[in-house]
């Protein structure tokens, strides 16, 4: 087979590549993979690079008593953030740029829209995104906290064909194989449920990975319910590369769905954030499904956290049963108060003048979770 028909592909690199000793950046590894890119190119394919790797370059730079201190870690991260950068734009004859986002940038709405133009425009001027998380800001409510998800959010964020994740590994094994002799590698996985995040551990002790298996997982789920084939590979060999060129698959390679969700649909589901919740009584289940502004405040039990007009809330049942993401159109505040109205036609003509107090334009339904 030639090469595969991609019309863009998110090509995501793990830290183990970038810094495999932790002494600083290495091309070691990375000149296979920049050939990939310059190849994919050659051929009509966009690439967005998502790349890790800044605080294990950074790291030489500290001590190693202070590696575990959080404002220490940040700054390995700032200065191996130049030094990772500096490395991959050596690679490349055309030019590259520097895209650092939080989970905050992705998930409000307008920086989301704001991050998938400015991707579409280096893409266009082929000039390359070279992304990852700006890990000097973040506080452990801002952000994504693993490349893998980010990368499947990238990837839907780009309307990407393709999610290639490279690491120090050929793929999902049933069991971790550093654990187990007897691991085997599947190579095609049509449905992630439980049993595959069953096989699925963490990162290796004192490595310089985040996350393991488990959020390749979770970064395929994103992306096949976007419609995007995904593989994770093993980024130490130039033959995964030559692989997918010729449009085989040389790892764990995930299948879209057939229907995939709709854009503002997959973002409400898989990138953006309940910052609140509705709990609501157990009639509104079947109403929802066949209209989702007919949540009324009347069906409302109680109100959780605080959020502002335009945020995204959670809907359940007191069970715990999760039915619906959304785009709430009231605040916390406002909603508790004509929730707790005893006099239900005050709560009903302040719904009839304001609108309704769940967007029908960004629901993602949860099927019950
Ligand atoms: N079932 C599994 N199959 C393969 N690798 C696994 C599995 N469970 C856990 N792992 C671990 O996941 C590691 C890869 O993830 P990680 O260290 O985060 O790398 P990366 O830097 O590429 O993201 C493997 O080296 C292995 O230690
Ligand atoms: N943002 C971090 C990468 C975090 C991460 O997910 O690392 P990895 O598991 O190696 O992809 C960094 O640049 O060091």
């Amino acid at each position: 087979m030639s090469h595969p028909n991609w019309k863009r592909v998110v090509i995501k690199v793990g830290s183990a590549l970038i810094s495999p000793n932790k002494q600083g950046c290495s091309s070691h590894y990375l000149l296979s993979i920049a050939q990939f890119i310059v190849r994919c190119r050659a051929n009509g394919t966009q690439v967005v690079l998502v790349s890790s790797g800044s605080v294990a370059a950074g790291a030489h730079l500290f001590p190693d008593h202070e590696k575990s201190n959080i404002a220490v870690k940040k700054a390995m991260a700032a200065a191996g953030q130049t030094e990772m950068i500096a490395t991959w734009d050596r690679l490349f004859d055309f030019p590259s740029a520097q895209m650092l986002l939080t989970h905050a940038d992705l998930r409000d709405r307008e920086r989301y829209v704001s991050i998938r133009e400015t991707i579409f425009s280096l893409l266009e001027h082929n000039v390359l995104p070279i992304v990852n998380e700006n890990d000097t800001v973040t506080t452990d409510k801002l952000k994504v906290g693993d490349n893998d998800n980010l990368s499947a959010m990238v990837a839907a964020a780009a309307d990407a064909d393709a999610l290639i994740i490279c690491s120090d590994i050929d793929g999902l094994y049933n069991k971790n194989p550093h654990d187990h002799d007897d691991a085997e590698l599947l190579k095609e996985v049509d449905t992630i449920d439980a049993s595959i995040y069953a096989m699925a551990g963490g990162a290796a002790e004192g490595g310089v990975g985040t996350g393991g298996m488990r959020t390749k997982i979770e970064a395929a789920e994103k992306a096949v319910s976007h419609g995007i084939d995904t593989y994770i590979i093993n980024g130490f060999t130039e033959l995964s590369f030559n692989m997918l060129l010729a449009g085989k698959n040389p790892g764990t390679h995930f299948s879209p769905y057939d229907k995939p969700m709709l854009e503002n649909v997959h973002w409400m589901r898989h990138t953006s954030n309940a910052q609140g919740e509705v709990i609501v009584d157990g009639d509104f289940d079947s109403s929802l499904e066949n209209d989702s502004e007919q949540l009324t405040s009347s069906e409302i039990v109680d109100v959780k956290g605080e959020f502002s007009v335009g945020d995204t809330i959670l809907v359940r049942k007191a069970d715990g049963t999760k039915l619906v993401k959304a785009k709430s159109n009231y605040s916390s505040c406002l909603l508790n108060f004509i929730a707790n109205q005893e006099n239900d036609d005050f709560a009903s003509e302040f719904e009839d003048k304001t609108g309704p107090i769940i967007s029908d334009q960004h629901v993602a339904n949860l099927e019950k979770e």
